[in-house]
């Protein structure tokens, strides 16, 4: 990207955005976006959360020009998909859910057929540097379908990247793929965001988009139920939890603990659940005290973003 060019300050956009899918024959039609208002800031490390089926790839598919949409507008490093496709689809590089080979063709055929594709010049191919830094090297000859389906994996990643978009879009990359490949990948895509490629990551594991993202989009039957920096979303969480673990085993929850959230959990510790600035801590234990019994040790747990994702997800209304 040229320093003279005004860089754009969202790198997806979407406004109402909405899909039905058509039934076929008997089958009932799918509302699977129900109008999406979502931004994502040029620079950031966004994650996209959602229950099976909450509409992540559909959203996603429509800015990879993979599925059109019903209704509403989507904007791609500031270009309207509508006005001028091309040039969106320039600006974003998906990874696919899907593993999909291109099993007549080696990695390298496949990069550079990609590159051909996007019309990438000859010279400004990057096939070899690409394949060097997701470790496909020695794989680069050989035929796909002989591939892991890591390096298959890997090698979809390469594919989004060949036309070096400012946006890179990972559709649940890890699924499947064991630890070491996985923290392979989170380097590589470490490092790309370092040099400021916006990523925008579709994931399960929780712990992955906690680690990794710094905005967070929970999406759930086709609406956006949350968007907001990582940070701020799980101090919604306001609860904690003190585990105490007593000098000897509890029959049951101390009386004189009454009044307060407290369990026995089964590894027998007790559990007690505040809100913060609601009980003390100290005040906790005076009374865990007053009860005679004694406290071999004591720790204090957050929420995660789980319980968050949980909280959020579980039972809504509107569903
Ligand atoms: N081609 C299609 N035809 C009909 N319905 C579809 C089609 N693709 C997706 N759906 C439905 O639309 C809804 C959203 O699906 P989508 O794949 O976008 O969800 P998701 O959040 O990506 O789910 P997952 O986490 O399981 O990948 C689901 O109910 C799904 O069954």
């Amino acid at each position: 990207m040229s320093d003279t060019i005004k860089l754009p300050e969202y790198a997806l956009e979407a406004t109402d955005l909405r899909k039905t899918y058509r039934g076929g024959g008997k089958a009932p039609d799918k509302e699977a976006l129900r109008g999406i208002d979502l931004k994502v800031k040029r620079g950031s490390f966004f994650g996209l959360l959602g229950p099976n089926g909450a509409g992540k790839s559909t959203f996603i598919n429509i800015f990879a020009g993979l599925t059109n949409k019903t209704s509403g507008t989507a904007r791609t490093w500031g270009v309207d998909i509508d006005q001028d496709s091309r040039a969106a689809r320039a600006a974003i590089g998906v990874v696919p859910q899907e593993i999909s080979a291109d099993v007549f063709f080696t990695p390298y055929e496949t990069l550079e057929l990609m590159a051909g594709f996007y019309g990438v010049p000859k010279k400004e191919r990057r096939t070899d540097e690409l394949l060097e830094v997701l470790g496909l090297t020695d794989k680069r000859d050989a035929y796909v379908r002989q591939l892991s389906g890591g390096m298959k994996r890997r090698l979809l990643v390469a594919k989004a990247m060949v036309h070096t978009p400012p946006v890179l879009v990972l559709d649940e990359p890890t699924a499947g793929v064991d630890i070491e490949l996985r923290r392979q990948l989170w380097d590589f895509v470490r490092e790309l965001h370092a040099r400021g490629t916006t990523i925008v990551l579709t994931t399960h594991y929780l712990e992955e988009a906690q680690e990794l993202c710094d905005e967070i989009a929970i999406i759930d039957h086709g609406k956006v139920i949350a968007c907001e920096p990582k940070e701020t979303l799980l101090k919604r969480m306001d609860r904690k939890t003190l585990v105490i673990t007593p000098g000897e085993a509890l029959p049951a929850v101390p009386a004189s603990l009454d009044g307060l959230d407290a369990e026995i959990r089964p590894d027998g510790s007790l559990a007690i659940s505040y809100r913060f600035g609601e009980v003390s801590v100290a005040e906790m234990i005076e009374r865990f005290h007053a009860s005679g019994a004694r406290i071999a040790d004591l720790r204090t747990e957050e929420a995660d973003l789980e319980d968050v994702f949980l909280s959020l997800t579980y039972n809504r209304e509107d569903a």
